[in-house]
C-alpha cells in the first residue's frame, strides 16, 4: 500500500489552519497544555538524575545531611508530579477536544449554510467529502495539536535522557541512538501505510454503514421484510467488513513482525549496555547510580524515540484527514452572487423563463431544451406533463437553487442571478413533491415554514385548518405539542404511548401544506403535486380551499390529477424540455393534443370505475 501524499506548502497551511482552530477554540487550555506537557517532558529526566545523586550519596559513605533530605524531597516530589501530569494533562485535552469539536461543527455547517444552491450538494465526490468531514473534521486539529504537544514532551525526554546518556558513556549513548534508527525508519513506513490504510477504509466503513441502516432503519424496513433483503443486505454488509479486516490485518502482521525484529534489536543493544555499565561500575568506573542512570534512560529514549515517531505519524493522518474538512470550509459558492444584490421587489407583472436550458451537469442529458413561459401576477398557473418531463426541475430554477445553462428567468424583468437567493426565497412559498417530515412536535413541523410564526398559536391553526388537519392534530394526546415521532424518547416518556405519535402519509402532507400555507401570503406560491397522498374527498376539498387562499395571487402548481387543474388560469404542458401545449382547459381540450389524450384517459378511468360493479 503507497502512502498518500500532501504537498509540504498544502501541509503547512492546514497546520496552521488546525492550530489556528485549537488556539482560537481553547486558548488557556491549550497554553495550560503546553505547559503541562513542557512539565510532563522532563519530569522522567529529572527523577532519573535525581535518582542516581541519591544512590550515589548514599554509596558514597558520607553521612546523611540536609543536601540529601533535600534531594529525597526533590525526587519525592519530582516523582509524584510524573505521576499526577498525565491526569492532569488528559483532563485539559479532554476538555481542549470539547471545544474544538464545537467550533468545527460550527464552522463546518456556516460553510455548508454558505452553499445556496443543491449543485455542490448532489455532487457525489463532494457529499463524499462532507461525510468525511463530518466524521473526521475535529481529528485534525485536536489530533494534531495534541500529537504535537506530545512530540514537545518526547523530544524534551529525549534530549534529557540523550544528554545524560552522552554524559555518562558517549559510545553507549550513540549506541542507544544508532539503535533507535531502524526503529525510526520503519515506524515511518509503518505509519504511511497506516495513514493510507485509514483513508482506504472510509470507503468500506460508508458502505458497511448504508447497509447495517437499511438492516436496522425503519425506513426501508417494509420492503426488506417483504421482499425477504435481511439476510441480502446482511451479506452485503459482512462482506464490507470482511473487506476492512483483510485490510487491517495485513497492515497488523507487518507491524508484528518490524516491530518485534525491531524491539528484539533494541533489546540486544540495551542488553549489550547493561552489561558494560554493570562491568564498569564492578571495576570502579562507574558508581551504582550511574547503572541506575542508565537503565532508566534507554527505555526512556527508546519511548520517548517511538513516541516521537508515533506523534509524527498520528500529525501526517491528521493532515491528510484534515483535507476533507480544509475543502469543505473553503469550497466557492455554488452559485455566482451578484457584486451587489438589487432588491426583490414584490411581483406586479409576473415571472418569465425565456429560453431557459437546463441540464444537471454536463455529464447528464438536457431537462429543459429551451422553456419559455410567462406566470402572470396574480394568476394560477398548472404545470403538467408525464413522469421526468422536468416539472420539478422547473420548480427548484424559479426557487434559485441552480442556474439555467442557457436563458433567464426574470422577476418583472430582472434576472434572477441579480438577487440575493435568500432575499428571493423570502419572497417565495413552496409545498415540494418530497417534503420533509421532521422528527418534531405538530407545532414546530408547521411553524418551520416561517419561524416568525413560532410563538404565534393562531397563525399555526389557521394554516392547519387550510390544509384539513387542524382536527386532527388538535385531537393528539397533547394536541399541537405532540411530536411527530417516537425516536426520541428515553426514560418514563419511552413507555408512554402518548408520548408521540405516527402519522398516515396523508396526514404528513397535510402538514406539510400547512406549513407551506404559512407563506400563503408572499408573491409566488409554488404547490408541487399537493394532493398525491389525499383521499379524493380531501383533494377535493383542499384544491376549493386553494383556490379561495390564492385568489388574485400568483401560484404554480403541478400535478398529475389533471381534474385538479382543470379550473387554472393557464394550464402549461411540459413534454421534451420544452412547452409543448398552454392555454384553458377549455382550449386544451378543443385543441385535442396530447392534454386531452391524457385528460380523456383519467376521465375515462373514472367512469369505467363508477359503472364497474361493486
Ligand atoms: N438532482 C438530479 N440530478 C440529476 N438528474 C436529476 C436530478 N433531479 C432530477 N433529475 C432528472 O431530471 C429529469 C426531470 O426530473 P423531474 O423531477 O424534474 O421530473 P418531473 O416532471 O417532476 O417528474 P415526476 O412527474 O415524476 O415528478 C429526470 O430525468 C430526472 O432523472
Amino acid at each position: 500500500m503507497t502512502g498518500p501524499r500532501l504537498a509540504p506548502r498544502r501541509a503547512v497551511r492546514h497546520a496552521r489552519a488546525a492550530l489556528g482552530i485549537t488556539w482560537r477554540a481553547a486558548p488557556t487550555g491549550t497554553a495550560a497544555d503546553l505547559l503541562l506537557a513542557i512539565l510532563a517532558g522532563v519530569t522522567p529526566v529529572l527523577v532519573a538524575a535525581l535518582t542516581k545523586l541519591v544512590l550515589d550519596r548514599l554509596s558514597g559513605g558520607r553521612p546523611a545531611d540536609a543536601s540529601l533530605a533535600l534531594l529525597g524531597v526533590g525526587l519525592a516530589v519530582t516523582a509524584a508530579a510524573g505521576v499526577v501530569l498525565p491526569h492532569l494533562r488528559g483532563y485539559v485535552e479532554k476538555e481542549r477536544i470539547r471545544a474544538v469539536s464545537r467550533l468545527v461543527r460550527r464552522r463546518l455547517y456556516d460553510a455548508v449554510l454558505r452553499l445556496v444552491g443543491l449543485v455542490r450538494l448532489e455532487d457525489p465526490e463532494f457529499q463524499d467529502r462532507l461525510q468525511a468531514a463530518q466524521q473526521t473534521g475535529h481529528l485534525g486539529p485536536t489530533q494534531l495539536t495534541g500529537n504535537a504537544l506530545g512530540a514537545v514532551q518526547s523530544l524534551l525526554a529525549l534530549s534529557g535522557f540523550l544528554g545524560v546518556l552522552l554524559v555518562l558513556s558517549p559510545t553507549i549513548g550513540l549506541l542507544v541512538l544508532a539503535a533507535a534508527l531502524p526503529t525510526l525508519w520503519m515506524q515511518l513506513r509503518l505509519n504511511r501505510a497506516r495513514v493510507a490504510m485509514v483513508l482506504h477504509l472510509e470507503h468500506f466503513q460508508r458502505r458497511d454503514f448504508f447497509f447495517a441502516q437499511l438492516l436496522v432503519g425503519v425506513p426501508a424496513a417494509k420492503e426488506v421484510r417483504l421482499f425477504g433483503l435481511g439476510r441480502f443486505f446482511g451479506d452485503r454488509m459482512l462482506d464490507e467488513l470482511h473487506g476492512m479486516h483483510r485490510v487491517e490485518q495485513r497492515l497488523d502482521r507487518r507491524e508484528l513482525w518490524a516491530q518485534g525484529l525491531l524491539g528484539l534489536l533494541g533489546a540486544g543493544v540495551a542488553g549489550a549496555g547493561v552489561v558494560y555499565t554493570v562491568t564498569a561500575a564492578a571495576g570502579g568506573r562507574l558508581t551504582a547510580g550511574d547503572v541506575v542512570l542508565y537503565l532508566a534512560a534507554v527505555p526512556g529514549v527508546q519511548g520517548a524515540l517511538g513516541g516521537l515517531v508515533g506523534q509524527f505519524g498520528a500529525i501526517h493522518q491528521a493532515l491528510l484527514l484534515f483535507d476533507h474538512y480544509d475543502q469543505v470550509i473553503r469550497a466557492e459558492p455554488d452559485l455566482p452572487a451578484p457584486p451587489t444584490a438589487r432588491p426583490v421587489p414584490p411581483l406586479r407583472d409576473g415571472i418569465e423563463l425565456r429560453d431557459v436550458w437546463f441540464r444537471y451537469s454536463p455529464r447528464h442529458p438536457w431537462v429543459l431544451r429551451g422553456v419559455d413561459l410567462f406566470l402572470p401576477a396574480g394568476g394560477t398557473t398548472a404545470l403538467v406533463g408525464l413522469n421526468g418531463a422536468g416539472k420539478s426541475t422547473l420548480v427548484k430554477l424559479l426557487c434559485r437553487f441552480y442556474d439555467p445553462e442557457r436563458g433567464t428567468i426574470r422577476w418583472d424583468g430582472t434576472d434572477l442571478r441579480e438577487f440575493d437567493p435568500a432575499e428571493l426565497r423570502q419572497r417565495l412559498g413552496a409545498v415540494f413533491q418530497d417534503f420533509m417530515p421532521y422528527d418534531l412536535s405538530a407545532a414546530e413541523n408547521i411553524a418551520l415554514g416561517d419561524l416568525d410564526a413560532r410563538d404565534d398559536p393562531d397563525r399555526l391553526r389557521a394554516a392547519a385548518r387550510q390544509a384539513g388537519i387542524d382536527e386532527a392534530l388538535t385531537a393528539l394526546p397533547r394536541g399541537y405539542d405532540t411530536l411527530l415521532t417516537r425516536i426520541f424518547f428515553d426514560g418514563p416518556d419511552r413507555d408512554d404511548p402518548q408520548a408521540g405519535v405516527v402519522l398516515s402519509g396523508g396526514q404528513w402532507q397535510r402538514v406539510a401544506l400547512a406549513r407551506g400555507f404559512l407563506r400563503a401570503d408572499r408573491d409566488l406560491l409554488i404547490l408541487d403535486e399537493p394532493s398525491s397522498g389525499l383521499d379524493a374527498e380531501a383533494e377535493h376539498d383542499l384544491h376549493t380551499r386553494l383556490r379561495e387562499l390564492r385568489r388574485g395571487r400568483t401560484s404554480l402548481l403541478i400535478s398529475h390529477r389533471l381534474n385538479a387543474v382543470r379550473d387554472a388560469d393557464t394550464i402549461v404542458v411540459l413534454a421534451d424540455g420544452r412547452i409543448a401545449e398552454c392555454g384553458r382547459h377549455d382550449e386544451l381540450l378543443a385543441a385535442g393534443g396530447g392534454y386531452a389524450r391524457l385528460f380523456t384517459l383519467q376521465a375515462r378511468g373514472y367512469r369505467e370505475d363508477a359503472a364497474a360493479p361493486v
